[in-house]
C-alpha cells in the first residue's frame, strides 16, 4: 500500500502501480478490460469522477470494493460506526484485528489495497454533521451512493442530494430482498416521494399490563423499563399515557400505570445518586427494582379483578425466592426444545429462573454504574443498543422474568437479540448482488442517462424472477422534499437579521434578491413559524439569536398557496462582504415553482401535529403541500418565537433536519 494516512478525512491515495512504475488509472494495464467493456469515454469519466459512499457496512464494503476495482478515481466514504465482531461474517473489508476501529478508515485502507491507483478519503463521522457535510461538501460529487441502514440517514442524504442536485443511488437489503433506486432531481421519484411503511406498534396496555407473546415482553424491557431506569430524565411517559387514554384504552389501567411510573422515577433517582462503593454494597438495588417491577406492580395489577376474568392471571415473583429456590425444577438449563445444551452455546439456550435472576442482578448493577458515571460526567445517558452486552443482558433477563410471570415461553439471549434488534439476518450474497447493481446504476447516473437507469429489485424468495428492473417513476407532485425549491444564501448569522432575510427574499432578481413575490409570506425554521404577515416580533433579531445556525434552512412559504416552498440554506459569508444576504449569481437561482393541487402530508411531518391542507394551484404546477398554520387565531400566540428565545417548536417535527427518531424494521 503506497499511502497509509490514518487520520479522519485524510486521503488514502497512491499514484504508483503495484509494479513500481508510475501509472494513472487511465493508462494502467489492470484497467484494460474495464476500459474495453465500458468504452474509452465512460472509463475516462469514471476515472475522473468523484463519488461519495455513505455507510461502510454490509452493502458499503461490497460497494467500495466494486468501485475501486472498476476504477472510480476519487471516492469518499462516511461512516459513524466502529467495527464489531458481528460485522465480520459479511463485511469483508474488515478482519478480527480491526474490531473497535472506525469502519470508514479500515474500509478505505483495505479497498485501496485492491487498487492503489485510486484516491479514497474516509470520514469517521455522522453524515448529518452539517459543519463537515453541508451544501458545499455535497455539491462537489458527481454521484452519491447510499449504503445505509436507517430511514433517518437515508432521508437526510436524499434531501441533501435534492437540494444540491447531485444524483443519488439509494440501496437497501433485508434478508433475501434488496433494491437499488437511482434518484435524479426533477426527473425521477426521490426517496421521500413514496411514504415508507410505519413500524409495527403495540397498544400500551398490551405491553404494560397484558403481554401474551415474547415480543410484548421484549418491547416492554427495551422501550419501557430500560429507558425508565437508565435513560435521559426527560424521557417521560406522560405523553404516551395521555395518548393511550385518547386512544380509548382502559382509564383505570392507565391511572395505575401513572402510579407505577411515579414509583419508577423514585427508583431511577436512587440509581443516579452518587454513592460510594461501601454504600453500594449495602444498597440492594437489584432487590428493590425486582420487587417493584416483578412483584408489587404485578400484585397491583392482580387486584384489578375485571382484567383477569378472561385471562390467565400473572404470578408475581419475589427476588429472594426466585434467586435462591429452584422453582418447579426450573434450575436445569435448557435449550428451546427442553434438551440440555452445550455450555458453548450460551446465547442459544434458555436460562433457568435462577440464572435469569443472576443475569438481571449483574446487568442491572453494571448499567447502574455506567448510568451514574455518565451522569456525573454530564454525558449523554444510556440508550438501548443491541450490540451493548450489558443492555442485551438486561433486556434478556427482564423480558424473560416478565415472560415467566405471564406464562409466556422464555427465550434464549440469541432470540431476544433478534427480536429486540429488529434483526432480519443480513445475507452477504444479497448485499453483494445489490452493490453490483448499484455500481451499474451509478454508471447511468454518472452519464446522466436517466432513460437507461432502472429501479432494481432483488427477490430471491420468488424463484420465477430473481432480479427485476423498471424504468424510474416520475417525481410525486405531492412530495414535500423534491417539489420544494432550494437556494443557498451566504449570511453572517451573528449580524444578519430575519428582516434582512425577508427583504432579500422579496427583492427582485434584478436587485440581487430571490424574487419570491407573494402576498402573504411565512418564514419557518422546520415547523417553527418565525414570521408571517401578522407576526413580525422576530424580524429585528439576528439569525443566531433565533437558534439558526449555518447548515440550517429557513423555509419561505406562500400563505395563499400559489408558489412552492423555497428553502434557504444558510451558508457562511466572509466578514468583508457587503451584502447582508448573498444569493450569489442570481441568474443561476432556480425558477421558483407553483404549488400542486395534491393533498399529501409532508413526509417529514408528524401526522399528529403537522397538518397539510389542499391548495389550488395553476395548471401544470407542481410543488409540496403547504404547511397549514393551525388555527390561525387561537394559536397565533403559541406559535410565536418569543423574544426570550423560547420557541414553541412542535415536538418531533424538524422537517429540515429530518431528525425524527423512528424505530422500524428497516432495510440493511
Ligand atoms: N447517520 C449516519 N452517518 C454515517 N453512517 C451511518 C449513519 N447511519 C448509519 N450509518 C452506517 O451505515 C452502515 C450500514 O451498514 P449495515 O446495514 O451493514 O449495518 P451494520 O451496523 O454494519 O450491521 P448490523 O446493523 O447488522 O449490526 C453502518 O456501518 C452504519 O454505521
Ligand atoms: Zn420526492
Amino acid at each position: 500500500m503506497a499511502s497509509t494516512a490514518k487520520t479522519n478525512g485524510s486521503s488514502y491515495a497512491a499514484a504508483e502501480g503495484s509494479n513500481g512504475t508510475s501509472h494513472t488509472i487511465q493508462s494502467h494495464p489492470r484497467h484494460a478490460y474495464a476500459k474495453a467493456i465500458l468504452g474509452k469515454e465512460l472509463f475516462g469519466k469514471i476515472a475522473s469522477s468523484r463519488i461519495l459512499v455513505v455507510g461502510a457496512g454490509g452493502i458499503g464494503c461490497e460497494l467500495l470494493k466494486n468501485l475501486v476495482l472498476v476504477g472510480f478515481g476519487h471516492v469518499e466514504v462516511i461512516d459513524l460506526d466502529t467495527i464489531d465482531l458481528s460485522n465480520l461474517n459479511r463485511q469483508f473489508l474488515f478482519q478480527k484485528v480491526h474490531i473497535g476501529k472506525p469502519k470508514s478508515l479500515v474500509a478505505a485502507g483495505t479497498a485501496l489495497q485492491f487498487n492503489p491507483l485510486i484516491d479514497i478519503k474516509p470520514h469517521h463521522s455522522n453524515v448529518k454533521d452539517t459543519s463537515q457535510f453541508g451544501w458545499e461538501y455535497f455539491e462537489q460529487f458527481d454521484v452519491v451512493c447510499n449504503a445505509l441502514d436507517n430511514l433517518d440517514a437515508r432521508r437526510w442524504v436524499n434531501k441533501m442530494c435534492i437540494m444540491t442536485g447531485v444524483p443519488l443511488v439509494e440501496s437497501g437489503t433485508t434478508g433475501f430482498l434488496g433494491q437499488v433506486q437511482p434518484i435524479a432531481r426533477g426527473t425521477s421519484e426521490c426517496y421521500d416521494c413514496v411514504t415508507k411503511p410505519t413500524p409495527k406498534t403495540y397498544p400500551v396496555c398490551t405491553i404494560r399490563s397484558t403481554p401474551s407473546t415474547p415480543i410484548h415482553c421484549i418491547v416492554w424491557a427495551k422501550t419501557y423499563l430500560f429507558p425508565q431506569l437508565f435513560g435521559a430524565e426527560e424521557e417521560s411517559e406522560d405523553a404516551e399515557l395521555d395518548k393511550a387514554l385518547q386512544d380509548g384504552e382502559n382509564a383505570d389501567e392507565v391511572a395505575n400505570l401513572r402510579r407505577e411510573a411515579r414509583e419508577m422515577r423514585a427508583l431511577r433517582d436512587s440509581i443516579f445518586q452518587t454513592i460510594n462503593t461501601a454504600e453500594q454494597e449495602e444498597d440492594d438495588l437489584s432487590k428493590r427494582v425486582f420487587n417493584k417491577v416483578f412483584k408489587a406492580d404485578v400484585e397491583r395489577l392482580l387486584s384489578m379483578e375485571d382484567m383477569w376474568r378472561k385471562r390467565t392471571k400473572p404470578v408475581p415473583l419475589d427476588f429472594d425466592a426466585a434467586s435462591q429456590q429452584v422453582i418447579n425444577g426450573d434450575a436445569a438449563s435448557q435449550n428451546g426444545n427442553g434438551a440440555a445444551a452445550p455450555p458453548s452455546l450460551r446465547d442459544q439456550r434458555v436460562l433457568s429462573l435462577q440464572e435469569t435472576v443472576g443475569l438481571f442482578d449483574q446487568s442491572l448493577n453494571r448499567l447502574a454504574k455506567r448510568a451514574r458515571d455518565l451522569d456525573s460526567l454530564k454525558k449523554e445517558s444510556l440508550s438501548f443498543d443491541k450490540d451493548d452486552i450489558d443492555a442485551m443482558d438486561f433486556v434478556t433477563a427482564t423480558a424473560n422474568l416478565r415472560s415467566r410471570i405471564y406464562h409466556i415461553a422464555p427465550q434464549s439471549r440469541f432470540q431476544v437479540k433478534e427480536m429486540a434488534g429488529n434483526i432480519i439476518p443480513a445475507i452477504a450474497s444479497t448485499n453483494a448482488i445489490i452493490a453490483g447493481a448499484q455500481v451499474l446504476q451509478t454508471l447511468h447516473a454518472l452519464r446522466r442517462k436517466w432513460s437507461d437507469a432502472r429501479f432494481v429489485s432483488l427477490n430471491r424468495t420468488n424463484a420465477s424472477r430473481l432480479i427485476s428492473s423498471t424504468p424510474l417513476e416520475k417525481p410525486n407532485a405531492g412530495c414535500g422534499v423534491c417539489q420544494d425549491d432550494y437556494v443557498r444564501a451566504k449570511v453572517d448569522i451573528d449580524r444578519t437579521t430575519l428582516a434582512d432575510v425577508k427583504e432579500a427574499v422579496l427583492q427582485s432578481r434584478e436587485e440581487g434578491g430571490l424574487g419570491f413575490e407573494v402576498e402573504g409570506m411565512e418564514l419557518y425554521e422546520g415547523a417553527r413559524l418565525l414570521a408571517d404577515e401578522d407576526f413580525d416580533d422576530n424580524l429585528p433579531r439576528t439569525l443566531a439569536s433565533l437558534g439558526i445556525t449555518l447548515g440550517m434552512m429557513i423555509t419561505c412559504a406562500d400563505e395563499n398557496g400559489i408558489k412552492a416552498n423555497v428553502n434557504i440554506y444558510m451558508s457562511a459569508r466572509s466578514s468583508g462582504d457587503a451584502e447582508k444576504v448573498d444569493f450569489g449569481d442570481v441568474n443561476k437561482l432556480p425558477v421558483l415553482r407553483a404549488k400542486p393541487t395534491l393533498k399529501r402530508p409532508h413526509p417529514d411531518s408528524d401526522d399528529s401535529d403537522d397538518v397539510v391542507e389542499e391548495v389550488q394551484a395553476p395548471e401544470g404546477s407542481s410543488s409540496a403541500p403547504k404547511r397549514k398554520r393551525e388555527d390561525e387565531e387561537a394559536s397565533a400566540e403559541q406559535k410565536k418565537v418569543h423574544a426570550n428565545g423560547d420557541s414553541n417548536k412542535r415536538a418531533k417535527v424538524t422537517p429540515h433536519t429530518g431528525a425524527r427518531e423512528e424505530e422500524a424494521i428497516e432495510l440493511d
